[in-house]
């Protein structure tokens, strides 16, 4: 083709989807006598949902992991799956289901019960990740300026997909922690202490502490 044949305009090349969120919520609620606790409302939504809303804008494509109640979860407008596991395993087990069914190359989990995540939380863990050749980023936390700790925050956790047989491999030993399987992986941790809002990681686990936190408003 000579260059006057050739198109003024090239259309732009389709953007690659890269990122899937899945939102954690198949535990089983025990310090809230059992209750499915995504399904708790928070500041009149359900917290689960809450999360989705606070998970999209960050990612290419949404999924719910999800194992009671799935109907209602699925009012949510995003596919459900159903840990593909059996009793109640944990967190890994809802990354595992939602790798299976998942599209994009990279998977970010986020849990039902973390209202105020970082917006910024997918765009520094993936940037985290490629600039550091890591499968798998984490964030951390200080408890205030004068902790030298920072802790990980292991359920949110980006994963890259091609970690899926390692993840049956260390599910399939019996083994359920998070932080276990991702330090062996060579996770990169990604501090995101941001001084004007300590409680971004704050997550409920009681009824008391879900209606204190409605009554602040
Ligand atoms: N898919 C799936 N998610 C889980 C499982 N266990 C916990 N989670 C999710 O992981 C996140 C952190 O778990 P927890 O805060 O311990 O919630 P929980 O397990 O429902 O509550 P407890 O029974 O009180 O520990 C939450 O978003 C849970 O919904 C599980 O077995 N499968
Ligand atoms: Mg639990």
């Amino acid at each position: 083709m000579s260059a006057a044949d050739e198109p003024l305009h090239h259309p732009p090349a389709p953007r690659t989807a890269a990122l899937t969120g899945a939102v954690l919520a198949g535990g089983q609620g025990r310090r809230m006598g059992g209750a499915d606790k995504g399904l708790q409302p928070y500041r009149g939504q359900p917290l689960a949902f809450n999360a989705l809303q606070r998970l999209q804008p960050q990612v290419d494509a949404c999924l719910i992991s999800a194992n009671r109640h799935l109907p209602t979860y699925e009012t949510f407008g995003v596919p459900v799956v159903q840990d593909s596991i059996a009793g109640f395993a944990g967190p890994l087990a809802g990354m595992l289901a939602a790798m299976e069914r998942c599209t994009t190359p990279w998977l970010l989990t986020v849990p039902c019960d973390v209202p105020a995540f970082p917006p910024d939380l997918a765009a520094r863990l993936l940037q985290a990740a490629r600039s550091a050749g890591a499968d798998i980023a984490i964030p951390t936390v200080r408890s205030g300026p004068g902790d030298d700790d920072a802790r990980p925050q292991p359920v949110f956790c980006l994963v890259h997909t091609r970690l899926h047989a390692s993840l049956c491999d260390w599910l399939a030993r019996g083994e359920r922690r998070v932080m276990g399987w991702a330090r062996q992986q060579g996770a990169q941790l990604v501090p995101f202490d941001q001084p004007g809002d300590p409680a971004a990681f704050a997550n409920i686990n009681t009824l008391e502490a879900l209606a204190a936190l409605n009554d602040q408003r």
